[in-house]
């Protein structure tokens, strides 16, 4: 299945500097290893905010609460998850 997913990130300003590196380290590797997975198929940045909108592909809804919650910066996420389906005049046979 797929979702839309958008992540608006707030790290609060008077937050360790060296701690936010250290997440946003990881934070990119987890997304990197979940992109070649596949199942964070597209990421665009929204223009001027610390926020994304991203496509997961995940086998279930319990799936992608899982991979949300378990992301390094998760703690200073606010996330909107919207559920997506092929729209029946896709050229694209992989979305479903
Ligand atoms: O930068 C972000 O929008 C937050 C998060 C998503 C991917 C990544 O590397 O960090």
């Amino acid at each position: 299945m797929l979702a839309m997913v958008q992540m608006n990130v707030r790290i609060p300003l008077d937050f360790d500097k060296q701690e936010a590196e250290r997440l946003k380290t990881h934070e990119k590797q987890r997304f990197q290893e979940l992109q070649r997975a596949g199942k964070w198929r597209h990421i665009w940045r929204v223009v001027g905010r610390y926020a994304n909108v991203s496509i997961f592909d995940v086998e279930s809804n319990s799936e992608l609460h899982d991979i949300l919650t378990s992301l390094p910066l998760y703690p200073f996420m606010e996330m909107e998850v919207t559920p997506l389906c092929r729209h029946p005049s896709s050229l694209h046979e992989d979305d479903r």
